[in-house]
């Protein structure tokens, strides 16, 4: 997939401004943002719900606002929430979007997969709402898509179904599916996905794979440790090792209370955003009604 320059206003506001983004085929890419960022209109463009007002676009060698129906049996979409199936039963709204594909997922596999097996033949409207998600995952991947869009596919999931999920993930990714996320959640990127993108004011701000976002595996440590009078020391190094093994020859062997610690995706990822945060986000109902009533 291959995005240079995408742009899209709403009225005279940029929702995405100039992004440039390139994903490999089979790798899980994680997008990243704050409320009002840009990523599910980016997502939109890239799955052809949503035409751009400029750049260039290729999803699976053809340009989304173009592209037919054979492109779309080759993509798979989660999307926020699904409507209309209350009436329903996870079984049977597997079953008729099965049938739209050439080449889909068995149906029960599916169900298994998604840990719906108990409730497969209740209403969809009696579903919890982790329970529905799990739905829209498994209605995303009956059709053994190619390239995979999850738009936070786990909000609400309790934390059993989110590794659950992850596993999930990873077993798609292990038969070659290409998947495009966009999560709030920090940790849910760093065990999925090989590189994330941090967006916010519709811009790409860093993009690089978890562990090194923002000079994140270069950046300092923090050793703290206990003396031997149970005072606690901390200090900030970039050779933490050297540090480590100075204490530990001092003391003879153990340091009590050691911990080494580096910033975390989300620390990494919080002072990226930090500066487009001040002021907040104006208006957007305003903007949102102006394009709709288009
Ligand atoms: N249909 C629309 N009409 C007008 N403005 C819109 C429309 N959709 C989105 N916007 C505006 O575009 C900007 C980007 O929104 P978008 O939904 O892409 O953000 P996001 O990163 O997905 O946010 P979230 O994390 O809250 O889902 C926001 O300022 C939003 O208000």
């Amino acid at each position: 997939m291959r995005v240079t320059g995408l742009r899209k206003t709403y009225g005279a506001r940029a929702a995405v401004d100039g992004l440039d983004l390139v994903i490999e085929p089979g790798e899980v890419f994680a997008l990243l943002g704050p409320n009002g960022a840009g990523k599910t209109t980016t997502v939109e463009v890239l799955e052809g719900f949503r035409e751009r007002d400029a750049g260039e676009v290729s999803v699976l060698g053809e340009d989304p606002q173009t592209a037919g129906l054979a492109w779309r049996n080759r993509i798979g979409i989660v999307l926020q929430s699904s409507t209309g199936l209350d009436l329903i039963t996870p079984r049977e709204a597997l079953r008729s979007t099965a049938k739209v594909y050439r080449d889909p997922r068995d149906v029960e596999e599916v169900i298994a997969a998604v840990g719906l097996t108990e409730k497969a033949d209740d209403r969809v409207g009696k579903l919890s709402g982790g329970q529905r998600r799990r739905l829209d995952v498994g209605l995303g991947i009956i059709g053994r898509p190619e390239l995979l869009f999850l738009d936070e596919p786990t909000t609400g999931f309790d934390p059993q179904a989110r590794r659950d999920f992850w596993e999930l993930i990873r077993g798609l990714k292990q038969g070659g599916t290409t998947i495009l996320l966009t999560t709030h959640y920090l940790d849910e990127a760093e065990h999925l996905a090989d590189r994330v993108g941090v967006i916010a004011a519709g811009r790409m701000l860093a993009l690089d794979s978890p562990a090194n976002l923002g000079g994140r595996a270069s950046s300092q440590a923090t050793v703290t440790w206990e003396d031997e009078s149970g005072t606690r020391h901390t200090e900030r190094t970039s050779s933490p090792t050297q540090l480590v093994t100075r204490l530990a020859r001092d003391r003879g062997g153990e340091v009590p209370g050691l911990t080494v610690t580096r910033p975390s995706l989300e620390d990494t990822y919080l002072s990226l955003i930090a500066p487009h945060l001040a002021g907040g986000e104006p208006d957007h109902a305003t903007a949102r009604e102006l394009e709709d009533a288009k």
